[in-house]
């Protein structure tokens, strides 16, 4: 039996380089979802908290030396900081198995390595960085600056913690602005390891400083706060609404990455035995919690029983368990109300007709792990593209078939959406893959291929996916001002 491994000490928060219990003392459990037992208790912030996280990052932006380090010398330390997360990616790993509910294996393996590149990639981005120079005939010259901006909320959501923080704080702090970060009140843990890392890596203290606690007070004490000059939010449309409403009196400038409902497509000449086991990643990784996620499969008829009986097969082959257990491919979802949530699309699927091909269940698992927030991987067949279960963002391992005849339907239906994120499609004709690729509204479209990402690369989402692009330039372009400097040269 694994389950809960380790005692976590209790989680305090992080302001000023110390870790402090909140002015209040008051603390909320961080819970493992695989089997409910409280992990640690995690100090919960007040608005005072999050008024003094909000104060030291801008005392630190103004005076501290962060902002007027050379370029060189802050990349240093950042690239010590990519270090000390590659030392440490065991225990990284272990806390997002442990109150994520993540497959320890693929996290330790695949995510904290990226996370650690998130960092060291701007780090060695923004020494590359030049400017524009403009020349006003013999009178002029302009040239351009780009400077921090000031201090940032760094929102990041539970699904992947402490992978899409560094993803945000990377950027941010190459460009030298400071930061407060708000992990999710679900998982507390791996986020709240990065204010020792960032110590250790020479970064001054009041740089980073870390929130934690609810999003409805937590999140909007510091999205709303004079101080705070920009928000990078990672999470739900409906949040990033209420992002938007309450920074609008502060002006502040907003980098949104919210849900998707993206259409996998895969058409009559697709190479259908590597379309399946991507599409099983795409719809089941991280138990389908993923905001890129290939939730509706968009099948051609003619190889649909094909494609059906190979998906099934390979969707009964993964092995749901222990997120601490070598060869879990698929923990529990990360908390009792997710779990009801994710669960009420199974009545709603019913009551809507569609045809339940596997799962709905709950898996066959030991006892220790009966308490746990589990599904099995779930496969529905519809022909409904307007149902809801085709319409709204499940965040489950729950997956849709649809199938269609022609090119044009295909499109219709991968466009019916609100979303914009991403898509995927499936085909060895390379002008059906430009046409498709053209003709689908999101932000990224992966052919013969899943979630392959490089860093330079703008990623976000069209329409209610997001508000701006992260990604290379497109990060250093929110997280600077860029200032022109025109000078007479006689
Ligand atoms: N990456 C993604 O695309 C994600 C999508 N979701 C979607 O959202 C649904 C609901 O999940 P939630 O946990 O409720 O996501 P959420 O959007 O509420 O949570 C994400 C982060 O925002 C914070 N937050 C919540 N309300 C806030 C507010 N008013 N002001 C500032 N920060 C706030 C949370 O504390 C958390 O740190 C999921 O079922 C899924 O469909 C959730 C998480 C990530
Ligand atoms: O690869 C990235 O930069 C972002 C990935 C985001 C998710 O996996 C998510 O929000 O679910």
């Amino acid at each position: 039996m694994t389950g809960t491994k380790t005692n976590v000490k209790e989680i305090g928060l992080y302001i000023n380089g110390e870790y402090l219990n909140s002015s209040d003392n008051a603390t909320f459990e961080a819970k493992n979802p695989a089997t409910q037992e409280v992990i640690t208790r995690v100090s919960e912030a007040t608005n005072e908290d999050v008024d003094r996280a909000c104060q030291t990052a801008r005392e630190s932006f103004e005076n501290g030396p962060w902002r007027t380090m050379t370029v060189e010398e802050r990349s240093v330390k950042l690239r010590r900081m990519a270090e000390i997360i590659l030392e440490r990616k065991e225990e990284i790993a272990h806390y997002d198995a442990m109150d994520v509910g993540k497959p320890y294996e693929a996290t330790v393996g695949h995510e904290v390595a990226r996370a650690a590149n998130n960092i060291k990639f701007f780090a060695d981005f923004v020494e590359k960085q030049g400017g524009e120079t403009y020349p006003m005939g013999e009178e002029y010259i302009n040239y351009t600056r780009y400077e921090p901006v000031g201090v940032a909320a760094i929102i990041t959501p539970w699904n992947v913690p402490f992978m899409l923080t560094t993803w945000k704080l990377g950027p941010c702090l190459a460009a030298g602005n400071t930061a407060v970060i708000k992990p999710a009140e679900n998982t507390p843990l791996s986020v709240s390891l990065l204010g020792e890392i960032a110590k250790e890596a020479g970064i001054p203290d009041g740089v980073v400083n870390i929130v934690q606690g609810q999003g409805g007070t937590v999140g909007t004490a510091l999205t709303t706060h004079p101080e705070v000059d920009l928000v990078s939010f990672t999470g739900s449309t409906a949040t990033g609404k209420h992002i938007l409403k309450g920074g609008a009196d502060t002006l502040k400038e907003v980098s949104f990455e919210l849900g998707g409902k993206a259409a996998n497509i895969i058409f009559e000449d697709a190479n259908i035995d590597k379309a399946v086991p991507s599409s099983i990643r795409a719809a089941f990784m991280n138990s389908g919690q993923v905001c890129l996620a290939g939730s509706r499969i968009l099948v051609q008829r003619s190889v649909l029983d094909e494609f059906l009986e190979k998906f099934k097969k390979a969707a009964m082959d993964l092995k749901v368990g222990d997120p601490q257990e070598k060869g879990t491919n698929m923990g529990p979802l990360v908390s009792k109300e997710h779990h009801h949530k994710v669960k009420s699309y199974l009545e709603i699927a019913k009551e809507e007709g569609a045809e339940l091909i596997y799962g709905g269940g709950r898996p066959d698992l030991p006892e220790y792990l009966s308490n746990g927030y589990y599904l099995e991987p779930t496969i529905y067949v519809h022909d409904n593209p307007k149902a809801r279960i085709c319409q709204e963002e499940i965040f489950g391992p729950v997956v849709t078939i649809l199938p269609f005849d022609t090119e044009e339907e295909a499109l219709d239906i991968a466009n019916d959406t609100d979303y914009g994120l991403n898509g995927v499609v499936w085909t060895e004709n390379l002008q059906r893959a430009h046409r498709i690729s053209h003709a689908v509204r999101a932000g990224t479209i992966w052919v013969n291929c899943w979630f392959v990402r490089d860093l330079r690369v703008p990623f976000g989402g069209f329409k209610k996916s997001g508000i701006g692009r992260e990604g290379g330039h497109h990060s250093l372009e929110f997280f600077t001002e860029a200032k022109n400097v025109c000078i007479a040269l006689q």
